[in-house]
């Protein structure tokens, strides 16, 4: 058969580049709010509920089926109209938000929180399709390929962008104004829709090349085209409403919580919006190095461990690559003591560290999947696990189990993911995953739109009788209650991943086995 673009290896990974840098900039627009919840509520006059209002405003169309629609719209024009058109979108919600908050509009607050939830509003339609989209050009370049892999990178980029939008957010916005932070996210987006353009080149000459060589295009395959019938199939599968449920309930204890997280460890264990002495950039520059750094021990160490004889690393190599990976993450902590002191302090950045650290797990978990299987017992783990964490946040008041019920909330939500992705794969036939997907984002906005909104109106009335003195920053808000709540979805998540372990045993689709069969 003829060779085409995507049988390159280095082409396939530069298309992954190009595509998730919209993932990257768009999931950072979606969650650097939450890196600013103080400054936003002080600049803009609003209150916790408003704030919620906003966060959950991202969802409003896509409850009523705009994911959905985007993903027909996907099917019949093709990722490169559907890319720029819901990529263009986002963007255009995203400059709306920011002239919102810079006064475009007028300054007063409730012109400030239309505008703000108009902007939200369209950017939410355009991320949600640009997700989708981005998941179908995955299937297309990386098929018979790395493609768990792939897709693990993927989520990568957009939790990078999570974890740099709450980290630097408050930064931007140092000068006293939330403005900057809202116009550099903004710009952001503009940038990745360059790199989508660059990308449409590579697209357009795959798929000549891929009719020329008889291989049908995207736009021509009847069978992705979407089929109400399809659709009543798919709505009526056990183990498909179960993962649905499960991805409904299970994003609707994670997402939200991290537009508060920031505010949660400020205003709970008495962290700051403001980093210390050393200056922030400093600080961010020596994270980054030291992150390189250590990046690049990691690769000498892996280049000298593959030129040691076969027969000598047999047995053993585990434990060595343990030991090994051990004393360099020691190492790491040590050099970068005075950055972690530092940061452990601040609630943006410690918050910040719970998507960082699902780039490196989220992979791991993926591969552990595909060799090993148990995907819906993993997701059973990592939803007890986010119980865990939320009675640690909630009931507790020591800040070290704070910091553990961060890290068990970073391993549930690499966990879940991980399992739950590449399983719907499994459940649903290719030529619908689109659909399957879109169905699934739909759902999860429901419960989005729920408890973005949700955490912040309940923050309002149980701290209702202390509203004054939080804003004359004399008393901090109580969040007990409302992360109490989410700990309750991590117990309906957990039996919803055990009741698609039944389901999955009565219609066989093997969850519980590897991924790579051969
Ligand atoms: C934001 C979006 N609705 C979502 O749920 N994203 C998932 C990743 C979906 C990737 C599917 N291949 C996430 O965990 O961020």
């Amino acid at each position: 058969m003829q060779k085409t673009l995507r049988d390159s290896a280095a082409l396939r990974w530069l298309v992954l580049i190009l595509i998730s840098s919209l993932l990257f900039s768009t999931y950072w627009f979606y969650d650097f709010y939450g890196g600013i919840k103080g400054l936003m509520e002080r600049e803009m006059g609003i209150s916790s509920e408003e704030y919620g209002r906003i966060m959950s405003s991202t969802t409003f169309a896509n409850v009523i089926g705009m994911i959905i629609l985007g993903g027909i719209i996907l099917d019949r024009w093709g990722i490169r109209l559907a890319g720029l058109v819901f990529g263009g979108l986002s963007f255009l919600g995203a400059i709306i938000s920011a002239a919102a908050v810079a006064g475009w509009f007028g300054d007063d607050k409730s012109t400030m929180l239309i505008w703000s939830i108009t902007g939200r509003v369209l950017f939410g339609i355009g991320m949600e399709v640009v997700c989708v989209m981005v998941t179908r050009t995955i299937v297309k370049w990386f098929m018979g390929y790395e493609m768990a892999l792939a897709m693990a990178l993927n989520i990568g980029f957009g939790r990078l962008g999570t974890a740099m939008g709450m980290a630097v957010a408050p930064d931007l916005a140092a000068g006293g104004s939330i403005s900057p932070a809202f116009s550099f996210a903004a710009i952001l987006i503009g940038i990745s829709l360059v790199f989508f353009i660059i990308y449409i080149f590579f697209d357009l000459k795959i798929d000549k090349q891929r009719s020329e060589s008889g291989i049908v295009t995207e736009g021509e395959v009847d069978e992705e085209k979407f089929r109400f019938a399809d659709f009543r199939k798919l709505i009526t599968n056990r183990s498909f409403i179960y993962i649905a449920l499960l991805c409904m309930v299970f994003y609707s204890a994670v997402f939200p919580l991290l537009a508060y997280a920031p505010d949660l460890l400020v205003n709970k264990y008495g962290f700051s919006y403001e980093m210390g002495s050393q200056g922030e950039f400093a600080m961010f520059g020596s994270a980054v190095l030291g992150t390189a750094f250590i990046f690049v021990l990691l690769l000498i160490f892996g280049l000298s461990f593959s030129m040691i004889p076969r027969s000598l690393k047999k047995n053993g190599h585990k434990l060595l690559s343990f030991m090994v990976i051990s004393v360099l993450f020691l190492g790491y902590v040590y050099i970068l003591r005075d950055v972690f002191s530092e940061w452990l302090v601040n609630g943006p950045k410690t918050a910040s560290l719970i998507p960082m650290g699902t780039i490196l797990f989220t992979p791991i978990f993926g591969s552990i999947v595909d060799k090993r299987g148990k995907a819906a017992t993993l997701m059973m783990i990592g939803s007890a696990l986010l119980v865990f964490a939320y009675l640690s946040l909630s009931v507790f008041n020591h800040v070290y189990l704070g910091y553990l019920g961060l890290i068990s909330l970073g391993i549930a939500f690499s966990l879940v993911p991980a399992a739950m992705w590449p399983a719907v794969a499994r459940i649903v036939a290719e030529n619908r995953l689109g659909t399957a997907y879109g169905t699934m984002f739909t759902l999860q906005n429901w419960g989005l739109a729920a408890f973005f909104w949700g955490i912040g109106a309940l923050l309002d009335f149980v701290n209702r009788h202390r509203l004054s003195d939080i804003e004359a920053e004399t008393a901090a808000y109580d969040y007990t209650i409302p992360v109490l709540m989410l700990a309750l979805l991590g117990v309906i998540s957990a039996w919803l991943a055990y009741k698609l372990k039944q389901a999955d045993k009565l219609q066989g689709y093997g969850l519980e086995n590897p991924g790579i069969t051969q």
